[in-house]
């Protein structure tokens, strides 16, 4: 395995706030990797600056020389007068071809909407849309930044089953920031916690097994987010160190394979 993106002690500021400290992070071919956590502990900014959208305060973002991203973005704001049809944006800011529109599209399960306005779709399509367009460029990683959000219950499963598809037709990894943690713990190889920092990650077997993960399973979002919002501190970093699993809970994940405190690699 081949890793695809790191990241070294990374440090994200957004005006005199730092958003991201030392943050850790490796991704390698094939591995599909989910990063949860708090509303604003960062998980956007750390997928936009991995990919080059933010620049670093402090630490180093590294790219396989040449890497094909695939990004489907939180939110992509489309002003509703603006007359544009699924296939122009499909061209947009490369041109592709008809033939390559229409494979994309239909690998999405959305064959029929080439000539709909962009404005038309529902949140389901214009998500499909958006991991059409970003199919094209056939990503080595597809990054998706909860590309379920504002989606229902059967929207969301096939969504997450089409990302499940493409994956293994392609063998491209995946990275994504999600709060559906029971599809978070079916599917990813590994869960990475962030709370402006790497509070803990491991597989998800270690996290499914959590007491909090079982008092919460199946209780939506809102359980899902409290998972993650049980508080402990690590001293430095105060204002940011609000964070997943207590210490003890930790300690026994390390020695079942969960790493904590910013340790990135597995
Ligand atoms: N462009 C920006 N300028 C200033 N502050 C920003 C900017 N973008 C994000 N922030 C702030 O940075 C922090 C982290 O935001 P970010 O969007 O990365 O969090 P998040 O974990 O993705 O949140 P959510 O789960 O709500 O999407 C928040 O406090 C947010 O207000």
């Amino acid at each position: 395995m081949s890793e695809l993106i790191t990241a070294q002690g990374l440090s994200v500021r957004h005006g005199e706030v730092e958003v991201l400290h030392g943050v850790d992070f490796t991704i390698s071919s094939g591995e599909i990797v989910t990063v949860v956590g708090p509303n604003g502990s960062g998980k956007s900014t750390l997928i936009r600056a991995l990919i080059g959208l933010e620049r670093a305060a402090r630490g180093k973002v590294n790219r396989q020389a040449g890497l094909r991203i695939g990004y489907v973005p939180q939110k992509l704001h489309v002003d509703a007068s603006l007359p544009l049809t699924v296939r122009r944006f499909l061209s947009l800011p490369k041109r592709v071809s008809n033939a390559r529109a229409e494979a994309a599209l239909e690998r999405t399960g959305v064959p029929h909407l080439g000539g709909r306005q962009i404005s038309r779709l529902s949140g389901g399509q214009f998500q499909r849309v958006l991991l059409a367009r970003a199919l094209l460029s056939e990503p080595q990683i597809l990054i998706l930044d909860e590309p379920t959000q504002g989606l229902d219950q059967p929207g969301t499963a096939g969504f997450y089953k089409l990302i499940e598809e493409v994956r293994q037709e392609t063998g491209c990894a995946v990275l994504m920031v999600s709060h559906d943690l029971h599809v978070v713990m079916s599917t990813s190889d590994r869960v990475i916690c962030l709370n402006g920092h790497v509070c803990c990650q491991g597989t998800p077997k270690v996290v499914a097994e959590a007491p909090e993960y079982r008092a919460l399973f199946g209780m939506g979002t809102q359980g899902a987010f409290a998972l993650y919002q049980h508080s402990h501190d690590h001293g430095e970093h105060a204002d940011h160190a609000t964070c997943s699993h207590d210490h003890d809970h930790a300690d026994d994940a390390a020695k079942d394979g969960t790493q904590t405190h910013g340790q990135a690699h597995v």
